[in-house]
């Protein structure tokens, strides 16, 4: 069997799905994207075509070293977004051939339903006790929020005040029902991080995300030993190069590796399987469309460490597209009682309804995120 063409469709909300073709009519669908950067990314997966065109789909693990080493520079969102699309294309078509789901081909299922969250409250965290109450009917008990609006490196009781007031209104109404995590979303600069984790303590958020930028990372040891709030980061790491040295520091108790940035199945597998050595859950980011989510549940439901799967159902991001619009297998991706089961069907176990999303690429938005500033006018972190 020969790779002999790989095809893009930038489609809304803001994601990119990749069609990879076989000369035996075998057909892999794979999701290269960075949020905000979807042309960047297809120009970078083209650039990879020399690498796999003419090539035997089965051996991913060379093509998989082949895109990585081969072109001297590696590593970075682009690059190893562009890499996870084509890997998760490529496991896609392994499994179809073999008539199994990607995960029995990496030992079989190591749980029988994953645990799911749900995103409440939207880029400036509002409404959440409503949104909680509709997701909870739903099935739903574990949520995710961002933790503030813009926040200077150096800020106000007033606003340290606000975003504690947000998480004791949830725990006055909810109690511990539900559990919810904190995306400080790289707002959070380190000297802000540490008053407002001590604050937010008492309240005993299940985790707090990204509590300072990933470029920031030595301080996740810092801050971990001034609180019990789990600490989680990892959508803005993309290889196993990066995330040993974060390992190796400690501090972290969950890592998020994107399965659509961190360089597909066959790389996130190596970070979750480093993070169990440590004794790191692992929480695969997951603001993305289904077949990222189908790679996303691949790794699930294979890793012990495994404990919380993110997915981008009703998540404010989705304007002009919602996460199964796409797939023809819809009532494989249901959430019942806020888990999933695995999905049955061979290959990633995701049925993509081809016509909708070409007919969807013919008006792909450039989605961009909003450039937010500081009241004296500085450009803040979104
Ligand atoms: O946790 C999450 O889902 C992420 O922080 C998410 O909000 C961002 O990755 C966003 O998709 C970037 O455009
Ligand atoms: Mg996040």
């Amino acid at each position: 069997m020969k790779i002999i063409k790989l095809t893009t469709y930038r489609v809304p909300p803001r994601w990119m799905l990749l069609k990879i073709e076989t000369d035996e009519g075998v057909v892999g669908w794979g999701e290269p994207v960075i949020e905000g950067r979807a042309r960047t990314v297809e120009t970078a997966v083209q650039e990879m075509e020399p690498y796999l065109i003419g090539q035997d789909p089965s051996r991913i693990n060379d093509l998989w070293q082949t895109m990585y080493r081969a072109g001297f520079y590696r590593g970075g969102a682009i690059l190893m977004s562009a890499i996870a699309g084509i890997d998760q294309a490529l496991w896609d078509i392994k499994g179809k051939v073999l008539g199994k789901p990607v995960y029995e081909l990496l030992g079989g299922l190591v749980r029988d339903r994953m645990k799911m969250y749900s995103w409440v409250g939207g880029d400036r965290p509002s409404d959440i006790i409503e949104q909680i109450r509709t997701l909870q009917q739903g099935g739903f008990n574990t949520f995710k929020m961002n933790g503030t609006e813009e926040l200077g490196m150096l800020d106000t009781s007033a606003k340290v005040d606000e975003a504690v007031h947000r998480v004791a209104e949830i725990r006055e109404a909810f109690g511990t029902t539900i559990e919810f995590g904190l995306d400080f979303h790289g707002r959070v600069a380190a000297p802000m991080a540490k008053t407002l984790l001590r604050e937010l303590e008492q309240f005993r958020p299940l985790f707090v995300e990204e509590p300072v930028l990933a470029e920031q990372a030595e301080y996740y040891p810092r801050l971990a030993e001034m609180t019990s709030i789990p600490l989680a980061a990892g959508e803005r790491m993309y290889s196993r190069f990066e995330f040993k040295n974060v390992f190796a520091a400690g501090g972290l108790s969950i890592v998020q590796p994107d399965l659509s940035h961190a360089g597909g199945i066959t790389e996130c597998l190596k970070i979750a399987s480093m993070a169990e050595a440590y004794d790191i859950t692992l929480a695969p980011h997951c603001p993305l469309g289904p077949v990222a989510l189908a790679a996303c549940l691949t790794v699930d439901f294979v890793s012990y460490n495994a404990v919380l799967q993110e997915q981008s159902m009703g998540i404010h991001y989705n304007k002009g597209g919602e996460l199964l619009d796409y797939v023809v297998n819809k009532e494989d991706f249901k959430i019942v009682d806020g888990y999933c089961n695995p999905l049955p069907k061979p290959g990633l176990g995701v049925v993509v309804d081809e016509e909708r999303v070409i007919e969807a690429s013919k008006n792909a938005p450039d989605w961009r995120n909003p450039v937010w500033r500081h009241e004296d006018g500085s450009v803040a972190e979104w």
